[in-house]
C-alpha cells in the first residue's frame, strides 16, 4: 500500500480530495489544520496537522487517546470498566465536507473529526457517530428526519482582569444599545468573521447578565448543527481573543445571577413536512410533533446528565431565570423547560420547532442532540400523550397543582440527574453502554471536584474551562 491508501477507518476518495483541498488550503496560505472533538466533560479538545498532512490524516487518521473520553474539566481523570486507561489509542479522520478556512485564525483551518479505532471501527464513545447513528436510524425505522440549531450565550470579560476574576468588558443595561456599541468592532469582526465561514447567523444581541451576548444560527441537520455550534464557539474566542478580550461560556460565571444557556432548537420532519406545523393538535402540531414534545418532556430529568452536566450548571438551572427548571411545557413560555416555536405567521411551515431550554454549553452539543432525539423519538413511537401547557412561571403554581399537573423541579444535583439517566434505559441504550459508562463517571467525577465548594467557588472553578 502507499501511504495515502485509505485505511478501513477513511472514506473512499478522501484521500484525493483531502490531496487537492490541502494544494487549495496552502494557495490561501493556511499553514495547518485543527482537527476538534468534544469529549464527554463537553471539552472541546484538539491536535493539529500541517495543511501538507491533511491527505495523511484523510488515510490513516491521526492518533489521539481514548482517555479523554473519561477526563473532567480539570484535567483529571477517572475510569470505568472500559475506559480510562493510558493504553491504547484511537484515529482522528477529519471530515472534509466541514473543512472550514478560519477567519479569525490566520493561517488555519478546521474540521471536527471522527473517532476510529486502528482497526478501522467506530470507536463506542465517539458522540458524533452516536448522533449520526441516532439521526440514521431514526430515519431509517420511522421516515423522520431532523433540523437542529444550538443557541449560544456567551460573557466577555476584559482580557487583563486579575488573575481569574471576570470583569465585564461591557457595561449597560440587558439588551441595552450602549452595551452593543461597547462591543462594536469586536461584533462586527464575530459577524464577518462567520460569514466568512459560511455561517448563517440569524440574531445577535446583549443579553441579561452582564457582558453576556447571545447568537442564534440558521437551523442544519443534528451533526452539521453540533458541528457548528463547536465552530462557532472557536470563533467567537478567537475574534474576541485578537480584541484582548477573554470569552467564557461556562454555565456560570459566578455564584449567584443567569447563566449561560446553549437552548436547543429541534424540529422532526417527515417527507419534506415539519410535523411541528399544520397539524390538528395544539399550536399546529401533528399527533407526532406532540408525542415527540412529550417524550422529550417525560425523559427530561435523565437528559440533564447529558445537557447540564457541570456543577456550574447547577448554578444557572434555578426558577425564574429563564434556564426552564420545570417539567413543563408551553407556547413562547420562556420559564418552562420545553417552549413550542410557531414562528410568525406565513412561515410556521418552516419555523415551528421545540425550544430545549435546561441545555448549557457544558453539553457535548453531539450527546445533547442526540439524546434529546432519542427521548422525543420514544414517546413518537409510543404515541405518549402531551399534557396540558402551562402558562406564566411554574415557580409560582400551587404545589399542589404543580404536583397534580406533573410539574416537577428538575434535578438540582449531578447525583440526581446521574440517578434518573441510571434509571433511563431509552437514554442509556442511545449512548450504548460504554459511554453510558463514561458519563455517569464523568458527573459523579465532577461532583467530587465540586464537593465542598460554595457558590462562588463552584463558579471560579469552572468559569474559564468552558
Ligand atoms: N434569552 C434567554 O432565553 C435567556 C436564557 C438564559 N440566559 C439561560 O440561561 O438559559
Amino acid at each position: 500500500m502507499s501511504e495515502c491508501d485509505p485505511v478501513p477507518g477513511g472514506r473512499p476518495g478522501e484521500v484525493e480530495r483531502a490531496t487537492a483541498l490541502s494544494g487549495e488550503l496552502a494557495g490561501r496560505d493556511v499553514h495547518g489544520v485543527v482537527l476538534a472533538y468534544v469529549d464527554t466533560a463537553g471539552i472541546a479538545r484538539v491536535k493539529t496537522v500541517p495543511t501538507a498532512k491533511l491527505a495523511a490524516a484523510a488515510a490513516w487518521g491521526v492518533g489521539m487517546s481514548p482517555v479523554f473520553d473519561t477526563f473532567l474539566a480539570d484535567d483529571s481523570i477517572v475510569t470505568t470498566d472500559v475506559l480510562g486507561s493510558p493504553d491504547g489509542d484511537l484515529r482522528l479522520y477529519p471530515d472534509l465536507d466541514r473543512l472550514t478556512v478560519l477567519a479569525a485564525q490566520p493561517g488555519w483551518a478546521w474540521a471536527p473529526v471522527d473517532r476510529i479505532t486502528q482497526e478501522g471501527v467506530p470507536h463506542t464513545a465517539c458522540g458524533r457517530t452516536v448522533l449520526r447513528r441516532t439521526v440514521a436510524e431514526a430515519a431509517e425505522r420511522h421516515g423522520i428526519t431532523f433540523r437542529a440549531a444550538v443557541e449560544i450565550e456567551w460573557v466577555v470579560s476584559r482580557g487583563n482582569a486579575d488573575g481569574d476574576a471576570f470583569v465585564p468588558a461591557v457595561s449597560g443595561p440587558a439588551y441595552g444599545a450602549a452595551r452593543q456599541i461597547g462591543l462594536s468592532d469586536c461584533a462586527a469582526d464575530l459577524l464577518a468573521a462567520l460569514a466568512a465561514q459560511g455561517v448563517d447567523v440569524e440574531q445577535l444581541h446583549p443579553e441579561y447578565a452582564a457582558g453576556q451576548f447571545e447568537i442564534s444560527v440558521g437551523a442544519l441537520d443534528p451533526v452539521a448543527a453540533a458541528d457548528r455550534s463547536v465552530l462557532v464557539r472557536q470563533t467567537i474566542r478567537a475574534v474576541a481573543r485578537r480584541h484582548g478580550l477573554r470569552v467564557s461560556f461556562a454555565p456560570a460565571v459566578l455564584g449567584q445571577g443567569v447563566g449561560n444557556g446553549g437552548h436547543l432548537h429541534l424540529s422532526a420532519w417527515r417527507d419534506g413536512t415539519n410535523l411541528h406545523a399544520g397539524g390538528a393538535g395544539r399550536y399546529g402540531m401533528t399527533t407526532e410533533a406532540e408525542s415527540f414534545v412529550a417524550g422529550v418532556l417525560g425523559h427530561l430529568p435523565a437528559l440533564t446528565a447529558l445537557t447540564a452536566p457541570s456543577p456550574a450548571s447547577g448554578l444557572r438551572l434555578r426558577p425564574s431565570q429563564w434556564a426552564g427548571v420545570f417539567t413543563a411545557w408551553g407556547r413562547e413560555t420562556r420559564e418552562a423547560a420545553l417552549r413550542i416555536v410557531t414562528g410568525t405567521a406565513g412561515i410556521h411551515d418552516r419555523a415551528a420547532n421545540l425550544e430545549v431550554k435546561p441545555v448549557d454549553l457544558a453539553a457535548n452539543p453531539y450527546l445533547a442532540l442526540a439524546s434529546v432525539i432519542a427521548a422525543g423519538l420514544d414517546g413518537l413511537v409510543s404515541s405518549t400523550p402531551l399534557p396540558e401547557e402551562i402558562t406564566g412561571d411554574p415557580a409560582r403554581l400551587d404545589p399542589a397543582d404543580a404536583a397534580a399537573r406533573g410539574v416537577r423541579r428538575l434535578p438540582v444535583s449531578l447525583a440526581e440527574s446521574v440517578a434518573a439517566f441510571r434509571a433511563d434505559g431509552v437514554l442509556r441504550t442511545a449512548l450504548g453502554p460504554v459511554l453510558a459508562d463514561a458519563v455517569i463517571a464523568v458527573r459523579l467525577g465532577e461532583a467530587g471536584v465540586a464537593e465542598g465548594l460554595d457558590d462562588d467557588g463552584v463558579a471560579a472553578a469552572y468559569r474559564w474551562k468552558y
